[in-house]
């Protein structure tokens, strides 16, 4: 093994040998090439593929030298760079801001061309869309690893793209037994080192492809130049060793080297009832937190002293701390007494359970925030799908405080491995948005973790009496539902038996040590942040992009965040507001982790504070960053600055427009939600909004102006808005032929091939008149079909009219006959750098 390791590490070192003048000039010359460094080729797979599951892409090389040593296997290529890794929207410019800039006809106002491409792109794409009201089929509802269940489920769609996808498989395996030598490999690498190729051939799970890697080195000489094929998975979870992981994990959130020094002269007194120890209380002062939040005061006295908790207070009201701040008292207190015990035989302190992957990597990221002026730091550990499993695996192993996701934290301990024995022992259970943890997708992998851990170690079988148990529990969130809290707060009776597959059902299995858990409740009155003000924009089903850009335009913002209740929408939008030269990042739970994780990094990296002003180039408006998200992002996520919440779509429930709103105004900011609602939505947001301020006010419903709690309908400036109609109509018309373009020629590759395997003639408007594409979503084809039509020439035409349109400010109503009678420099003091005048915002400043 270690012979072999010195020979692949020789190859490389050889080349090194060389000057650099030479080193750059052996283009031609082969070398040892990680999998992810070579120029693989996408062969297009149809779109139905997206959503579903597991492998659905195949890549292939050719001109590559396969050389095996021992058990081992070299790529020998004359490849020059490193592939980049891929990106969500390949079709458009990855640059915020990104209406592409080389394509452009003209940006000396609309030209013949561009006028006549304009109005046949309005034709083509109507301000009708399917996809404004979200009554899509890609729900994401923000949870992370669908469990078995779920996966089980899979639609029509998935199912069939599943068996295509391995048909196709089954194709590729039958031609590569023709053709020895063609390594498959699951998902790319990043950095291309062989080092890393070693640890992908050995550590890769995707058991087939190692298999079939293994026979065709047996079978293949030991060098031959073949074409090789590589599976990809799409926006799937990805389980690669690779040093970037740990790169982003704590990049994501605030540098640790980034923290203040303590302050001596800070006044820590409001923290001394909590009897805290000076070195937590030395590293609190470091966060310049002065004094505890309302559910730290309550919580972390009753934690400390041994009770079970279940906590509730307001979004953004530091619950993270709440519960931490107690554990790593009790890791301290632990290390103290018997330090050598716990390094011996590593036994976690605690195991927290998160909904989403964000999440978890956040609060690790704040527990280690907290612990950074400690002499030595508890090993903190996240288990989320998407990342190296070996790797969380090793890490597991040495970890002092584990933070996962119920879907991964599952696969590993149902795997038998040996942290089952030592999270038998652990000293507390947390469980962070317990509401959404213990329901729908995670109960499955939540209750046998809860019944995992419980089971006696000696036995295997039976579970441990509670007393004997060393574990404490505290379950935390801001929404609890209104039965349960009545039941916790003792208002009603706790008597759980027979409730099924409910969240009651589920807290009951938590096996509190205590008969009834202390129930504490920081915010009886108001589930809503205290300097949120809400806001709800009416408009037509089908203008929500016209109004999200003039939300957007409008009310200047650090960041902002735009909720969808569907995949296709932040798909959609994404691209939309791009073109309009907003800089706009995805995150839902389609997305390979990574590129969540990338997309949450530019969010945050790219705010610069600093409002528009006459200066400020129009296009260039103080909105700094968009993410467009599903529920995904909905929970816990703790970003600051987000000043503004969009709600392209009206939240599915209460709860879930509590925690979308809570991303702003979160500790003692400020921040504003808005609601952009249609007439078919209404209802339902009558209904939301009574619900989630019920207890606030006797009178329920939207409040008017005077009546500033709740939410308020804004008077939104409609013909302002009217002047931005045709730019977004462009740009939509522009995004939907892109997209169009792009599917249409992934479907038909795809049916060419296939009519080909089959030996028959491809013809796609044959196969429309014969009705295969009618039915649901037949409508929608059409406006694709259309929008696919547009030629090269006259979407590049479209794109001048636009960039034009978008280099002019917008006049709010100033007739230009009077410029020169007023003062400019006023005039351009708009509240954007997008508006010839000023403009009043969302009016809910009042
Ligand atoms: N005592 C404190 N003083 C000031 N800021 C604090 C204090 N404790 C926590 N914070 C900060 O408040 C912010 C919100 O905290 P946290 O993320 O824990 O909120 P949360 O209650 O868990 O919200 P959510 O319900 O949305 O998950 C964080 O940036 C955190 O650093």
């Amino acid at each position: 093994m270690v012979a072999n390791k010195r020979k692949l590490s020789k190859a490389p070192a050889a080349g090194a040998g060389q000057s650099k003048r030479r080193k750059t000039q052996t283009v031609e010359k082969k070398r040892p090439v990680s999998v992810d460094a070579l120029a693989w080729k996408t062969v297009d797979v149809p779109e139905m593929f997206d959503d579903a599951e597991g492998f659905f892409g195949l890549e292939e090389i050719e001109g590559v030298e396969i050389v095996r040593e021992g058990d081992k296997v070299k790529f020998m290529a004359a490849v020059k760079e490193p592939k980049e890794p891929e990106d969500d929207f390949s079709g458009f410019d990855d640059t915020p801001g990104g209406a592409d800039k080389t394509d452009v006809a003209s940006s000396n106002g609309s030209s013949k061309p561009q006028k006549k491409a304009q109005k046949k792109a309005e034709k083509a794409v109507p301000q009708s869309d399917d996809d404004e009201d979200g009554d899509d089929d890609d729900d994401d509802d923000g949870d992370d690893e669908p469990s078995a269940s779920e996966t089980k489920g899979l639609t029509k769609g998935q199912k069939k793209a599943k068996r295509m996808a391995k048909k196709k498989s089954l194709e590729a395996k039958a031609k590569k037994a023709a053709k020895p030598a063609k390594p498959v490999k699951p998902i790319p690498a990043s950095d291309g080192d062989s080092k890393e190729l070693e640890d992908v051939q050995e550590k890769t799970p995707k058991q087939d492809a190692k298999k079939d890697m293994k026979k065709d080195q047996k079978k293949g000489s030991k060098k031959e130049q073949k074409k090789v094929t590589k599976q990809v998975e799409k926006e799937a979870s990805v389980e690669i060793e690779d040093d970037e992981d740990s790169e982003l994990e704590t990049n994501v959130f605030t540098a640790l080297e980034d923290l203040p020094e303590p302050d001596e002269d800070l006044d820590m007194s409001a923290w001394v009832p909590l009897n805290l120890s000076p070195q937590l209380l030395s590293s609190i002062a470091r966060l310049k937190f002065t004094k505890p939040t309302r559910i730290q005061a309550s919580a972390i006295p009753e934690i400390m002293d041994g009770r079970d908790v279940i906590g509730k207070a307001s979004t953004g009201s530091g619950k993270t701390l709440a519960f931490s701040i107690p554990v790593i008292e009790s890791w301290l207190a632990r290390m103290s007494t018997k330090p050598t015990a716990a390094v011996d035989k590593k036994i976690p302190i605690a195991l927290f359970l998160s909904p989403t992957r964000e999440l978890a990597h956040q609060i690790a990221e704040h527990i280690k925030e907290l612990c950074a002026g400690l002499p030595t730091p508890p090993y903190i550990c996240t288990v989320t799908g998407g990342l190296s499993e070996q790797k969380q695996q090793r890490q597991l192993a040495r970890a002092d405080i584990i933070i996962g996701t119920p879907g991964r934290m599952w696969e590993i301990m149902s795997a038998g491995s040996a942290i089952l024995d030592s999270l038998r022992q652990i000293s507390f259970l947390v469980v962070d948005e317990a509401d959404r943890l213990l329901k729908d997708g995670h109960f499955k992998e939540a209750e046998e973790i809860i019944k995992a851990l419980d089971r006696s170690a000696a036995t295997e079988e039976n579970e441990e009496k509670a007393e004997d148990r060393p574990r404490q529990t505290l379950v935390f969130s801001a929404t609890f539902n209104r039965g349960l809290q009545q039941k916790l707060a003792g208002k009603s009776k706790w008597d759980l038996k027979g409730q099924g597959e409910s969240m009651e059902y589920l807290l009951k299995k938590l096996n509190f040590r205590e008969e009834k858990p202390q129930f504490i409740d920081a915010n009886p009155i108001s589930q809503m942040a205290e300097n949120l003000k809400e806001g709800l924009i009416t408009c037509g089903d089908m203008e929500k992009d016209l109004y999200l850009y003039a939300t957007i335009l409008l009310q200047p913002c650090h960041r902002t965040l735009v909720f969808t209740n569907s995949i296709n929408s932040v798909r959609r939008l994404v691209p939309l507001l791009q073109m309009l030269n907003l800089p706009a990042f995805a995150l839902h739970s389609g997305m390979m982790q990574k590129a969540r994780m990338r997309s949450l990094e530019r969010f945050k990296a790219n705010a610069v504070t600093g409002q528009a002003s006459a200066n400020t180039t129009p296009g260039q408006n103080s909105t700094n960053t968009i993410l467009i998200a599903t529920d995904v992002a909905a929970r816990g996520l703790d970003i600051p600055n987000v000043d503004l919440i969009i709600h392209y779509h009206v939240p599915r429930s209460a709860d879930d427009y509590v925690h979308r709103s809570g991303r702003t105004a979160r500790a003692s900011a400020h921040g504003t939600s808005v609601l952009l609602c249609g007439p078919k939505e209404a209802i339902s947001t009558q209904r939301l909004v009574a619900k989630v301020h019920a207890k606030k006010e006797a009178k329920v419903g939207l409040a008017t102006k005077k009546n500033a709690s709740g939410v308020r309908t804004i008077d939104i400036d409609r013909k302002l808005v009217a002047r931005l109609r045709e730019r977004v109509v462009l740009a939509k018309a522009i995004t939907d032929a892109t997209l169009a373009k792009e599917k249409g020629s992934k479907e038909d590759d795809w049916m060419k091939k296939a009519a080909d395997e089959l030996g028959v003639d491809y013809d796609s408007d044959e196969l429309e008149k014969a009705g295969m594409w009618s039915g649901r979503g037949s409508g929608r084809k059409e406006q694709e079909k259309a929008s696919r039509k547009l030629t090269k020439a006259e979407v590049a035409s479209m794109k001048g009219a636009l960039k034009d349109m978008l280099s002019r400010r917008i006049n709010t109503g100033v007739s230009e006959s009077y410029f020169g009678n007023m003062d400019v420099t006023d005039l351009l003091k708009g509240s954007q750098g997008d508006f010839l005048g000023k403009v009043d915002g969302l009016g809910l400043d009042d």
